[in-house]
């Protein structure tokens, strides 16, 4: 998509957006809630008109000022948050929903149906599904026009935790084993980081950042998307514009820094605690398995208490009170900041 503006009433909801999706790529869209995720997949979609830009999708404009394709004949395959099954139908006849006059349509239904292991629930009801169910059977029926372009709006919400992560797996393999492009809205990081090729970052209507997940985990473009990616710690530092002096070591950029009082962002994962006298102590420690979470209380006033993952073994050597230093395992910051 190219240029894309949309508008409800005076709000701008999608801002001069562009994107694209290679052959065989998963795209995720990622951000808060209200940043115009799903309008963005709807646009694609075809089931909301940008005021401007224009749309293509496997080489042919379905969208722009003069041409209009309707959703159905995009050759894209929507799943839905709630999965929309026809509660009417049986699973095969929702997944051969728009196939059926097709040679062929029967065995297709029944290999998708086996390709996300429903293949014994053919002829049950939707309503008689649990939601892993219906979100697989939705796929099968997005998958069952063989798609261009498969379009995914929050795909594992409302399901539990341990359910969500073996579909995310299942789900990426199978698009990734049928190598169709795929578009997919999510608010939750990590889910974007387990299923991306690459991560656009939406805010307020438009791509903060667009990169593969290591690229924004590591060398976010801004401190909005360093948070929203993972866990930041903020280290205060002093800056000659090259060099940034904090607790935890030098941090040297090969970027323009501002100069004198600055916030040095680190991943936690990147700062390592040692026993040497430093400027925080240990205060409570959360025993969470193999890693204990620590806190380090800050013992001067601007230097902000922080939290650390410490080996478990390490941390049942640290004692209440004891003072400690973080030190950086890298020299090269996240981002630094007024
Ligand atoms: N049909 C509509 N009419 C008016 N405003 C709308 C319409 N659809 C969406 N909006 C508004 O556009 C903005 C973007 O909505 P959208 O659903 O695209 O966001 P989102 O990033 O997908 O959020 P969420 O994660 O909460 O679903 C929101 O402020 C929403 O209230």
């Amino acid at each position: 998509m190219r240029s894309i503006r949309l508008s409800f009433g005076d709000t701008a909801v999608i801002n001069d957006l562009d994107l694209d999706a290679g052959p065989g790529e998963i795209i995720c869209l990622l951000g808060p809630s209200g940043c115009g995720k799903t309008t963005t997949l709807r646009v694609l979609a075809g089931l909301e008109r940008p005021d401007s830009g224009s749309v293509e999708i496997d080489g042919q404009v379905v969208c722009d000022q003069t041409v209009e394709v309707a959703p159905e004949s995009r050759h894209i395959g929507y799943l839905f948050q709630d999965y929309a099954l026809f509660p009417h139908l049986t699973v095969a006849q929702n997944v051969g929903f728009g196939i059926e006059g097709q040679a062929n349509a029967a065995h297709e239904v029944r290999a998708l149906l086996d390709r996300v292991q429903m293949g014994r629930f053919a002829q049950a009801m939707p309503h008689t599904l649990s939601g892993g169910q219906q979100q697989r059977v939705a796929l099968a029926r997005a998958l069952a026009r063989k798609p261009k372009l498969l379009l995914l709006d929050e795909p594992f919400s409302g399901l539990d935790t341990a359910l969500k992560i073996q579909l995310r797996e299942s789900t990426h393999s199978l698009l990734k084993e049928i190598g169709t492009s795929a578009v997919i809205v999510t608010h939750d990081a990590e889910e974007a980081m387990f299923m991306a090729d690459r991560i656009a970052l939406m805010r307020d209507g438009r791509i903060v950042q667009l990169g593969t997940p290591a690229e924004l985990y590591n060398q976010p473009v801004d401190e909005f998307t360093a948070r929203f990616l993972g866990e930041v710690i903020e280290l205060p530092g002093q800056s000659n514009g090259t060099l940034t002096a904090t607790v935890a070591g030098d941090f040297s950029s090969n970027k323009p820094q501002p100069t004198g009082s600055v916030s040095v962002l680190v991943r936690p994962e990147d700062l390592e605690l040692t026993s040497e006298d430093g400027p925080y102590v240990i205060g409570h420690r959360h025993f969470i398995g193999s890693h204990t979470l620590v806190d380090l209380l800050g013992q001067d006033a601007n230097l902000p208490d922080i939290q650390l993952s410490v080996p478990t073994a390490q941390a049942n050597r640290l004692q209440w009170g004891q003072r400690v230093c973080p030190k950086s395992r890298r020299h090269q910051p996240l981002l630094i900041i007024k």
